[in-house]
């Protein structure tokens, strides 16, 4: 993969060049509540306008539906970005329209601008090759040179991450470059006992992910949103909790593939319930319950690891060699909700292991919940795209930077 350091020596001063970020941040309103993401891509930002490039950054920011819709604005990912780099960033309101088009003419060498979320256009994720490329044509006439700094993103064959750097010379950022060459030593290089740590709410994704592991991990604790389809899945009720109904016969061979390989597959004992998804705004007291794992009450909602599942997570992560975590445990964003979510952080800190957490909002939940992040093995940018990258997978983002 040729570098932003291989572009710079080629030369990018008067370029324009088109960065691809992954400012998919957690917000309250227009609030940011973890900059993590910013920050990870600013030196990549800074190192090219410093060259003198004219810098277009690009991301999608949460799943809008292929149209504009203001909740999901990067307009506040930009002001962040502006004041972390010390410098003014233009904004387009658009992405491809004639506001991102007159912002592209108008950048001096060394300025910065950030688009419009990507997403807010059908384009960017379509299945379709032709609708992806014609998206991706729009963004090339942009710019003169791609660069792929978005990690979190690199598992989705979308037109940012995919089609464009095939119309564009391109190169990987340092971001990408980091991370990919922490990940890859994870894969070459295990200590064991190997423990898989899953969570979260992207279920679906997630899922697919573990077939693939029970090769490779010794051990593998799921709790968050996933749980729920595996208790499902065992035959428990699991009320009103975050469930993948189609995913049950999935999970049931996942979990006769992991007694057959040996691989230790851990599921909450108990979990902590409420009657309703709780107030992350206001944080209103939600007083939940704690209810054994087969035993969830019909109308209540999994909202958290319970106390004894808490005990035994740690213990589980206590004597591995390696711990890779994605997904916090609960909705960690409520502090009713968040024990699970930081029992397994302190257990990933109190272990021996090397330590890699990943995804936009367990390495949010960490910082967040006060946690040195620095006392880790590594914090990933992406969860979903640590995962693939794990499973040995061709990430597309990647393979377009290779070629
Ligand atoms: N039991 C649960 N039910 C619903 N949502 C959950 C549950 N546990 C965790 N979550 C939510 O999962 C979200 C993070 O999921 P995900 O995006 O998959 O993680 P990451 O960004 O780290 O990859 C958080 O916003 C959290 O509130
Ligand atoms: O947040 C992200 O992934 P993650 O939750 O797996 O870390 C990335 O920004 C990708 O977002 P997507 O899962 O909506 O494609």
């Amino acid at each position: 993969m040729k570098t932003i350091d291989d572009l710079i020596s080629e030369g990018v001063a008067g370029k324009r060049v088109f960065v691809r970020a992954d400012l998919n941040v957690p917000l309250e309103g227009t609030t940011i509540t973890d900059d993590g993401r910013i920050r990870a891509v600013a030196p990549t930002v800074a190192k090219l306008a410093e060259a003198g490039a004219k810098v277009i950054v690009a991301s999608h920011l949460g799943r809008p539906k292929g149209a504009p819709d203001p909740a999901f604005s990067l307009a506040p990912a930009a002001g962040r970005l502006g004041e972390l780099l010390g410098r003014e960033v233009a904004f387009a309101t658009d992405t491809v329209g004639e506001s991102a088009q007159a912002v592209a003419a108008s950048l001096a060498d060394g300025q910065v601008a950030v688009l419009e979320n990507l997403r807010f256009n059908a384009g960017e994720t379509s299945k379709d090759d032709a609708e992806r490329g014609a998206f991706a044509d729009q963004l090339a006439a942009l710019a003169d040179l791609y660069v792929g700094d978005g990690f979190g993103a690199v598992h989705r064959k979308h037109a940012s991450v995919y089609d464009l750097p095939k119309r564009l010379p391109h190169a990987a950022g340092d971001l990408i470059a980091t991370e990919v060459g922490v990940l890859k030593k994870l894969t070459e290089d295990v200590k064991r006992p190997y423990a898989v740590v899953l969570g979260g709410a992207k279920v679906s994704d997630k899922l697919a992910v573990i077939d693939q592991l029970l090769e490779k991990a010794d051990r593998i604790l799921v709790g968050g949103g996933m749980a729920y389809t595996f208790l499902k899945a065992k035959g428990h009720e699991v009320g009103i909790s975050l469930l993948q109904e189609d995913q049950v016969p999935v999970c049931l061979e996942y979990l006769a593939r992991a007694e057959k390989r040996g691989v230790e597959f851990v599921l909450p004992v108990d979990v902590l319930v409420s009657p309703e998804f709780p107030d992350l705004k206001g944080k209103t007291p939600a007083h939940p319950t704690v209810v054994a794992s087969d035993a969830i009450p019909a109308d209540q909602e999994g909202l958290d690891i319970g106390p004894k599942t808490r005990e035994l997570y740690a213990a589980k992560l206590a004597d591995a060699g390696t711990v890779f975590w994605n997904g916090p445990m609960g909705v960690f964003e409520h502090p009713d909700f968040a024990d699970g979510t930081k029992a397994v952080a302190q257990g990933l800190l109190d272990s021996p292991a090397f330590t890699v957490v990943g995804g936009g909002d367990s390495a949010a939940a960490v910082r967040l919940l006060g946690f040195d992040e620095n006392a880790f093995g590594h914090i990933s940018t992406g969860g979903g795209a640590s995962l693939e990258y794990l499973e040995g997978k061709t990430l597309p983002g990647l393979a377009a930077l290779e070629d």
